[in-house]
């Protein structure tokens, strides 16, 4: 017997005259996932991922609403350098965001790429040219991370993020998963899988794969300039291109939303929807 699985929601795209103004309505956006996750289960399980991302979310900080005790932060890649590295997305986002004001998320609510295993030594990698046994442990020691916060993998294939936050490359990438042969971390990989050669550096880093994307209940990018004009055309428009960033399609009741500005997304044919929660 053949079971169908109902199609993937259009993702949803909101266009914003600057990028200033985008940040108000996804800190909005945001409020309401975390509302929506905490009613539910009393917490709120997120992924960041690095780029411009961090500074975007500027809008959460002060607001009272915000309830940071419950909040669970993944990311949704990393850059396997020392956690204090300025390439470290762990690293920009304690900055944009931790080390605010009134930002108060329990540090271990906090997933960084350090392993808690202490037979690891983390330190102690050699970070300009890892093993690819550090990159495997690594992957695997953050899908350990997943398993302790989502249930036991017996009880449950993926995990289910309430948000995971995605940037988008130039060249149509999203988490550290990129266009070409090696975007082998397909649909049958675990959660996590490492990346060696990365085309944007630092060469190595390790990834959420795709199934883990397209199982989360809400995903927004957020996309702004120029630069990003032709890609998001291509994405919005044209997915059966199949980039990785319109590889990102969770199953319903799944949701994309798009956060972006007008400089990135004159091109795109794709209905602007007005932003209102
Ligand atoms: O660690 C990374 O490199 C990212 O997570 C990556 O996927 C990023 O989100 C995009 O490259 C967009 O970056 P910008 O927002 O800076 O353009």
């Amino acid at each position: 017997m053949s079971v169908s699985h109902p199609a993937p929601n259009p993702s949803i795209v909101y266009s914003f005259p600057t990028p200033d103004a985008l940040v108000d309505p996804l800190a909005t956006f945001i409020l309401k996932a975390q509302k929506e996750a905490i009613d539910k289960k009393g917490k709120f399980t997120v992924a960041l991922s690095g780029g411009s991302l961090p500074k975007m979310l500027r809008g959460l900080i002060g607001n009272k609403a915000v309830k940071w005790d419950l909040w669970h932060v993944f990311y949704a890649d990393e850059r396997v350098v020392p956690l204090d590295h300025p390439d470290s997305n762990h690293n920009l986002c304690k900055t944009a965001l931790y080390d605010q004001e009134g930002v108060s998320i329990p540090e271990k609510h906090i997933n960084t790429i350090k392993p808690d295993d202490p037979d690891f030594d983390f330190d102690a990698i050699d970070f300009t040219s890892p093993s690819e046994d550090d990159l495997e442990t690594l992957a695997d020691e953050y899908e350990s991370k997943l398993i302790a916060s989502f249930a036991s993998k017996d009880s449950v294939r993926f995990p289910v993020f309430d948000l995971i936050l995605l940037g988008i490359g130039e060249d149509g990438h999203t988490c550290s998963l990129f266009p070409g042969p090696d975007s082998a971390i397909s649909e049958g990989a675990g959660w996590v899988a490492y990346v060696q050669n990365s085309p944007k550096p630092p060469p190595n880093r390790i990834t959420l794969t795709y199934a883990v994307l397209n199982h989360a209940a809400r995903i927004a990018f957020v996309a702004t300039g120029p630069g990003k004009v032709d890609v998001l055309r291509t994405v919005l428009d044209k997915p059966e291109e199949g980039l990785p960033a319109s590889r990102v399609r969770p199953a319903f009741p799944g949701q994309v939303w798009w956060f972006v500005d007008d400089a990135a997304s004159v091109k795109v044919k794709h209905e602007k929807a007005e932003f209102r929660l």
